[in-house]
């Protein structure tokens, strides 16, 4: 059987649309968390210092959307065609370009930043990015009947989009009552059968 060990820390963040892919595949993984300490023991031995890495037997991927893309390929949440699947890319790419103003606030709440820096963050910096992505990822939905971003199914572009907004409903830079698209598509996702019970027993993190 093949041995699938992901490394990450003790939080969501950039490992979960991986959790999430294992266990809608229902494949089990070593669900590697690492303490700051262990971390920087690490660090050096990863490509490029950084976490996650995905080990499949004696085979490492490193980069957080290169490791998805692998296992939705792997599990069927790619998307059916070529189209599908670079539509799914394309917005893991959008996701990927918001992600750089979010790491500011989510870095800043990590490593325990003042509440005066965090709210300028906020204003300056992930308020106006959250505008921007909002209407980018309502634009897809808006033209996909299905209440996915990509065809008719759930793709790993889902998984990836909901649990952020998860983190942003945590963080209040997105409110569900006033975004009513991605509330019903947070939703939708979330109640994916096998996703639902995980999301229910899930140790709770805000990141
Ligand atoms: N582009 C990378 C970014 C990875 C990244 O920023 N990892 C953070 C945790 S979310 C990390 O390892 N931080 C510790 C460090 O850089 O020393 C990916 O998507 O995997």
């Amino acid at each position: 059987m093949v041995h699938y060990k992901l490394t990450y820390f003790d939080a969501r963040g950039l490992a979960e649309t991986a959790r999430q892919l294992f266990v809608l595949a229902d494949v089990e993984f070593e669900d590697n968390r690492l303490t700051i300490e262990e971390f920087q023991k690490l660090k050096p031995t990863l490509p490029s210092g950084q976490v996650p890495i995905l080990h499949v037997d004696g085979f490492e991927i490193s980069q957080s959307a290169a490791i998805w893309r692998y296992l939705a390929r792997k599990f069927g949440y790619s998307g059916k065609t070529p189209e599908e699947e670079a539509t799914a890319d394309s917005i893991i790419d959008h996701f990927k370009d918001f992600l750089v103003s979010f790491k500011h606030y989510g870095a800043g709440l990590f490593f325990g930043k003042s509440q005066e820096e965090l709210n300028r963050v906020r204003k300056e910096i992930v308020e106006p990015a959250c505008k921007f992505y909002f209407s980018v990822l309502k634009k897809y939905l808006e033209k996909n009947t299905s209440g996915y971003l990509v065809g008719s199914d759930l793709t790993y572009a889902d998984i990836a989009v909901a649990e952020n907004l998860t983190s942003l409903k945590n963080t209040n830079f997105f409110n569900p009552d006033e975004e009513k698209t991605l509330a019903a598509f947070h939703q939708k996702v979330n109640e994916t059968p096998k996703l639902k019970e995980y999301l229910e027993k899930r140790k709770y993190s805000i990141l």
